[in-house]
């Protein structure tokens, strides 16, 4: 059985170099999928949860895989398995190996999405752009979702109107575009680092994608797609986490590989709510500081993403006065409030508004992570806390945090 972890009082002091991105990662390992040549990747975080599973499901539908240090090596050795025969905890990213099958093969059966709960978490857009690309989509029991091609085996290309920004339904139109025959015009796409790389990588493996701003991106479909070898982007998720912990935990932190370009915005409302950070070479160097109350709204990239929240609730929970977060991507995200309320903060949801009542001492509890971004909001506010912290349900945090225990004991934490 999986132990809780305990989190002790610490300062956060020392030098941490980013990970690649899970967010990242997760989409180029479907982008694998799209090819039977062979794919390397590096700076690749193959320790992540999340990452192993989508790794055991390449496996499982016949690719070899070679893992050495930070680098990855996908090579097919059976083709034409379009069933993911899976019982396993599943992942979101299952919706783009299903467009990956679809479009490289004609068919597909992947198990139901699963991820963080974030409320209703929707794949209508996914069937949609399927649909709209040419094949029928249906749901299996016990818990698959099946997409085939109409007429013949390849997908056509297609005007694709994406009613909002989502990540990963703008992830998988270019996918499906990709191999699809024809040109694919996908409106009101996510532009985002994550999806700046998988196109970065597509195109060289030989897609040909043209992006026009968030208006559109236009894909022309090719036949096939060859091999590639891509660095994967790091992760501004775990690059925010240990800026925000050096400055709750008054500690010094350098941060090497900062994605300074990805994490524009939210780093003018960290300094502007108290952080002390100044730019070294490929570093960031974070001298702790004194937070200010937040009042921060999440949505499309460059904003501050929905997974960022939680960290800066955090952050507001540290100092005297309100802080207030609305999570417009994903409306009520707050549950992780209800548990941070265990150790001593208080809030309030006021319709779609979290609000906190910050500078009360936190004091160590027995909390649940009841998802990977809560995970590590209570990891940071128990580092702060009185007494011990208990996290129960901790592998959430593992999902996207490669080597966290290593990292941790490096900035000084006795874990
Ligand atoms: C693996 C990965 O990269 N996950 C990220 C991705 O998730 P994911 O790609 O799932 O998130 P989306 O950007 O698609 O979600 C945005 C909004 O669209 C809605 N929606 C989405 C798809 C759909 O078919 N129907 C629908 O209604 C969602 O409920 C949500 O309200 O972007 C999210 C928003 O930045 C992040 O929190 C996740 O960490
Ligand atoms: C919500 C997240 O991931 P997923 O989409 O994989 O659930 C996340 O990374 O915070």
């Amino acid at each position: 059985m999986e132990k809780d972890l305990v989190i002790r009082k610490a300062v956060l002091n020392g030098k941490v170099k980013i990970s690649g991105a899970k967010n990242s990662a997760l989409r180029l390992l479907a982008a694998a999928m799209l090819t039977d040549e062979t794919v390397e990747l590096n700076n690749f975080p193959n320790g992540l949860l999340d990452v192993q599973i989508h790794l055991d499901m390449l496996k499982v539908l016949g690719k070899d895989i070679y893992t050495i240090e930070d680098n990855v090596v996908i090579k097919e050795t059976q083709s034409e398995i379009t069933s993911l025969d899976w019982t396993e905890r599943s992942i979101r990213n299952t919706l783009l190996i299903l467009g990956a099958l679809v479009t490289r093969f004609g068919e597909g059966r992947v198990p139901l999405p699963g991820g963080c709960k974030l409320g209703e978490r929707k794949y209508d857009l996914h069937v949609m752009l399927l649909e709209n690309l040419g094949a029928e989509v249906w749901e299996e029991e016990p818990g698959f979702l099946c997409a085939k091609v109409k007429v013949g085996k390849r997908l056509t290309g297609s005007e694709i109107h994406l009613p909002m920004r989502s990540t990963g339904a703008t992830e998988n139109s270019i996918l499906c575009a990709s191999l699809a025959k024809g040109t694919t015009t996908i409106w009101n796409p996510h532009i985002r680092p994550e999806i700046m790389d998988l196109i970065d990588m597509l195109t060289k493996m030989g897609a040909k994608i043209k992006v026009y701003g968030q208006k559109c991106i236009v894909v022309e479909g090719v036949e096939k797609l060859s091999a590639v070898k891509h660095a994967v982007i790091p992760d501004n998720m775990e690059a925010l986490t240990w800026a925000i912990g050096a400055v709750i935990t008054n500690g010094e932190v350098e941060i090497e590989n900062f994605p300074f370009e990805h994490l524009e915005i939210p780093m003018v409302y960290l300094r502007e709510s108290g952080m002390k950070f100044y730019r070294g070479e490929n570093s960031l160097i974070v001298k702790g500081g004194t937070p200010y109350p937040v009042e921060i709204s999440t949505g499309p990239y460059p904003g501050i993403n929905s997974d960022m929240q939680p960290l800066f609730a955090v952050y507001g929970a540290m100092c005297q006065g309100e802080s207030k977060v609305v999570d417009l991507r994903f409306p009520g995200r707050y549950g992780y409030a209800e548990e941070l309320a265990k150790m001593g903060m208080k809030y309030q949801v006021q319709g779609d508004m979290l609000v906190i009542e910050g500078g009360t001492s936190l004091k160590g509890a027995t909390v649940t992570a009841l998802d990977l971004r809560a995970g590590i909001a209570l990891l940071l506010a128990g580092l702060t806390a009185e007494g011990e912290t208990i996290i129960e349900s901790s592998w959430q945090i593992h999902r996207g945090y490669e080597n966290l225990f290593g990292k941790l004991r490096q900035l000084g934490v006795n874990i």
